[in-house]
């Protein structure tokens, strides 16, 4: 381990992962600080879910370096493992069981010994606030309360980085505000690093520390949120107040344009609602 891995939760240097002829994550370089909020944001096709994917090790790393706290996750890939908390896009709670029963599975699949299993089930459930409900049947969860739930499976290992793909897709503004409230309180209260990939830029803005807008692969800007939109009504030299979306618009210029700047892929969005609804 080296220095730089008690102050860093994760480094890529050079990270690239083509499937074919399509070069998904190109050259990425990035360092997210122990305890921070961190959002890689950008439009559908960015390269976000790859990147994550290749820190996770569900993606091998051919090219380049991912280390999770000074482990390499191309020659460590279990010591990153036991690191990690990761709520995938697709959802992963299953509808038959109770909220509680949904985390004690998880709890047994990270091999959380007997004796402390229902005591760090009901902590997990806790924290995302489905105490309460928690011998209910998931299936009677409205969305919101179904991603909070995912949120417990992942949190019942004490993850030192949580990774979280899309958290809030599909919910509504009251729901996705629950989820964000609820991952700021779990940080707050354990210290712990999130990761967290999003295409909703008012959310990265009002809930993260520092982001990275990725684009084609790559990433195109990074700092906070305050940073990104003060560095561009500098550069325009003008007195309005930019977003976060203006500021990714100017460093992608024409190409999102050619894309049809999809922020948002409704169809997705709704078929996720779909699931979790
Ligand atoms: N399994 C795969 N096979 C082939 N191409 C893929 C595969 N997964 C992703 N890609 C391609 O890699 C590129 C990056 O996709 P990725 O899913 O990482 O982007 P993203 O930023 O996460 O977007 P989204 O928000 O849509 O998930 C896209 O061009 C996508 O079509």
């Amino acid at each position: 381990m080296t220095d730089e891995s008690f102050t860093s939760a994760l480094t890529c240097e050079g990270l690239r992962y083509s499937f074919g002829q399509t070069r998904a994550v190109d050259d990425l370089d990035l360092s997210v600080a122990s305890g921070e909020i961190f959002g890689l944001l950008g439009p559908n096709g960015a390269g976000k879910t790859t990147a994550i994917r290749c820190v996770t090790t569900l993606l091998p790393v051919r090219s380049g370096m991912v280390r999770v706290f000074g482990r390499d996750a191309a020659t460590e890939p279990m010591a990153v493992r036991r690191l990690l908390g990761y709520v995938p896009q697709q959802l992963s709670a299953d509808s038959r069981l109770t909220g509680r029963e949904n985390v004690s599975l998880f709890a047994r699949v990270f091999d959380i010994p007997r004796r402390e299993r229902a005591a760090r089930v009901t902590q997990a459930l806790e924290a995302v606030g489905l105490a309460d409900v928690a011998d209910r049947l998931a299936e009677t969860y409205s969305g919101g309360m179904v991603r909070r739930l995912e949120l417990a499976q992942a949190l019942v290992s004490a993850p030192r980085l949580l990774i979280l793909d899309e958290p809030t897709i599909g919910l509504d503004p009251i729901a996705r505000a629950g989820v964000w409230e609820h991952i700021q309180a779990v940080r707050a209260a354990t210290g712990m690093t999130v990761l967290v990939t999003t295409h909703y830029m008012d959310e990265a803005d009002q809930y993260c520390d520092r982001v990275a807008l990725m684009h084609q692969g790559r990433v195109r800007a990074i700092g906070t949120p305050g940073q990104l939109t003060e560095e561009l009504r500098a550069r325009r030299g003008d007195e309005s107040a930019p977003t976060l979306e203006d500021v990714f618009r100017d460093v992608a210029g024409s190409d999102l344009n050619e894309e049809g700047g999809a922020f948002r892929d409704v169809r997705r969005a709704r078929n996720t609602a779909s699931r979790v609804g």
